[in-house]
């Protein structure tokens, strides 16, 4: 039975004028998983939860263990990358180095350089001489060197342009060679995911919409696009969230189903992740 990185059951948490309300989700070991939803969907305020670092109630464990308490067991086995840099600007990577090294047992600076050389992060600057992209390598370098198995990253590539985007996603997916190595990846960059993810879940006002397979996502799911009376013929429930336009309505319906297999002259376009996001954030919903 494959085991879950991380487990999640109705984790909730509030802030003044923003709640998490009651996420259930997973990370199977081994996979990559996508955690997708517009600015202030919550994605940061769940990692956080996750990792401790905001209060927050409901279950949330990391390799079985609760992160918010067991903090020091779990620790070694994850790594952690966010969308700011956490190290002081006049750092160079020797001060990061030191700095990683008194944190973690497994520490290993061999691994450290080698990653310094492979991203091409020059050792004599500090780190606010660095570009974005720089930035986030180092942070990402400094991540992998105590070889954890997990890796939570917040918009690791955000801000970032698409040749370095692809060398980073490339990192990712050769960290997940080992199948026992699992990722979890917040971003609204929906072409990353499209990428690397296994499973995507959609958050939304602090909510989870839609979480699934990838390639089982891509697959059923489809817009219709149609008119009125197409449209009207409708059973409710097989409209996910419609959009009305100029020329009609587009229908983000499970196009597996018989109602739509039955109708071959109905155009149903294959969707991408940017496409469901878009109706789950903007559609308007008859259910
Ligand atoms: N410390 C805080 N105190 C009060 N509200 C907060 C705090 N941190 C976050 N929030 C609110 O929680 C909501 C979700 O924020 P969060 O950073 O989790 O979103 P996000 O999906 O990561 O967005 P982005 O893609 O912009 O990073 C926002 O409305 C934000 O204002």
């Amino acid at each position: 039975m494959s085991q879950n990185a991380i487990f999640v059951k109705d984790l909730c948490k509030d802030y003044d004028s923003f709640s998490l309300d009651h996420l259930n989700f997973s990370v199977p070991q081994g996979s990559i998983v996508g955690f997708v939803g517009e600015n202030g969907a919550g994605k940061t305020t769940t990692l956080k939860s996750i990792l401790g670092i905001v209060s927050s109630q409901g279950l949330a464990q990391v390799f079985g263990k609760d992160a918010r308490e067991q903090e020091l067991e779990i620790k070694e086995q994850i790594g952690v990358v966010f969308d700011e840099n956490h190290f002081y600007e006049c750092f160079k990577p020797k001060q990061v180095e030191a700095v990683m090294k008194r944190m973690y047992r497994n520490w290993d600076s061999g691994c450290f350089g080698r990653y310094l050389k492979e991203f091409k992060l020059p050792e004599q600057k500090t780190i606010k001489e660095y570009s974005r992209g720089m930035k986030m390598k180092l942070s990402i370098a400094a991540a992998l060197a105590h070889h954890p198995k997990l890796l939570i990253l917040d918009e690791a590539t955000s801000g970032l342009d698409p040749i370095v985007r692809e060398e980073i996603l490339d990192i990712f997916l050769d960290f997940i060679q080992d199948e026992q190595h699992s990722i979890l990846f917040s971003s609204h960059i929906t072409s990353d995911l499209d990428k690397i993810a296994d499973y995507v879940i959609f958050i939304h006002n602090g909510k989870i919409v839609l979480q699934q397979d990838k390639a089982l996502l891509l697959d059923t799911y489809g817009l219709l696009k149609c008119g009125r009376q197409v449209f009207d013929s409708l059973p409710r429930e097989e409209i996910v969230r419609y959009r009305q336009n100029g020329f009609g309505y587009e229908v983000l319906v499970d196009r597996t189903h018989r109602l739509f297999r039955a109708h071959p002259d109905w155009v149903i376009d294959p969707v991408s992740i940017e496409d469901i996001m878009l109706l789950l954030v903007r559609g308007k919903e008859t259910r």
